[in-house]
């Protein structure tokens, strides 16, 4: 185990900036812990455990959420292992390695967009052994306001169209795809889809959106952590 590289306090009372190696470190750490609260949200899903079995898992989880101590993120407050807008989301709910919500998805430039890859357990299910509609929406809407950023157009969703084609399968690996396809003035046009990594050319979900950047004083209204960046 390595010793945790913490950033001190700097002699003046405010804390100095992590070093690009203290981020990477504290990213590695919350990643494991995302790890291990999937498995057991999955396992949490799952189980036949009997009634007094699952109230020692209560008792114990009681005490662990006890020692995440120290200060609370505020709302708005962008953690300092982010990179917001376009990058690292450490506790997106869809790519954030934190995140016990997120598959997590993994998301590549490919095909003029993106892709995402990620697999659905049954956290995620809708109608039994399918994925729940909501979270294929979810999946959509991340990427296709990620490929938005990547294009350098960062925006937010104004309206989200989404088709169900076929039922998504639990456990399966799938390819998420989001494309710019225009834009006019603030207003950014994207296609996004869902196959399964079995049969990419087959697409089960189809969307398409409208995303909007907003102007500069919305921005600073709706994010005020990014005072002086934009
Ligand atoms: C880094 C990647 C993260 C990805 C996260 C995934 C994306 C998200 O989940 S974002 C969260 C969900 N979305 C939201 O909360 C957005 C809520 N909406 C808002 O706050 C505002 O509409 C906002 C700030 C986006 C834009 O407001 P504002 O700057 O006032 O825009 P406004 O002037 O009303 O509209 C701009 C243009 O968009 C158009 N527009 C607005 N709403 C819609 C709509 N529903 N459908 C189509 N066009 C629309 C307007 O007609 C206008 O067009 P034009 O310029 O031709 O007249």
């Amino acid at each position: 185990m390595n010793t945790p590289p913490t950033a001190p306090p700097a002699t003046n009372g405010t804390t100095r900036r992590p070093t690009e190696g203290e981020l990477e470190h504290q990213r590695a750490a919350i990643a494991a812990l995302g790890h291990e609260l999937r498995a057991l949200v999955d396992a949490t899903v799952r189980t036949s455990a009997p009634a007094e079995a699952l109230h020692r898992v209560a008792d114990g989880v009681r005490r662990i959420t006890g020692q995440l101590t120290g200060r609370r993120r505020e709302r708005a407050e962008i953690p300092a292992v982010d990179e917001f807008p376009g990058g690292t989301r450490m506790y997106s709910p869809v790519t954030g390695a934190g995140s016990p919500l997120a598959p997590p998805m993994r998301v590549t430039p490919a095909d003029g967009g993106l892709i995402g890859r990620c697999t659905l357990g049954f956290a995620h299910e809708g109608p039994p052994g399918y994925v729940h509609g909501g979270m294929s929406a979810m999946l959509l809407d991340e990427l296709m306001g990620r490929a938005c950023a990547a294009a350098g157009m960062p925006g937010m969703t104004v309206s989200l169209q989404v088709r169900y084609h076929r039922p998504v399968p639990l456990e399966t690996p799938l390819r998420v795809h989001a494309r710019v396809t225009g834009t006019e003035g603030r207003k950014i046009f994207v296609d996004g889809s869902i196959s399964t990594e079995g049969e990419p050319s087959t697409t089960v979900v189809t969307a398409d959106g409208v995303f909007v950047t907003p102007d500069p004083d919305r921005t600073r209204a709706l994010f005020p952590s990014l005072r002086g960046t934009v």
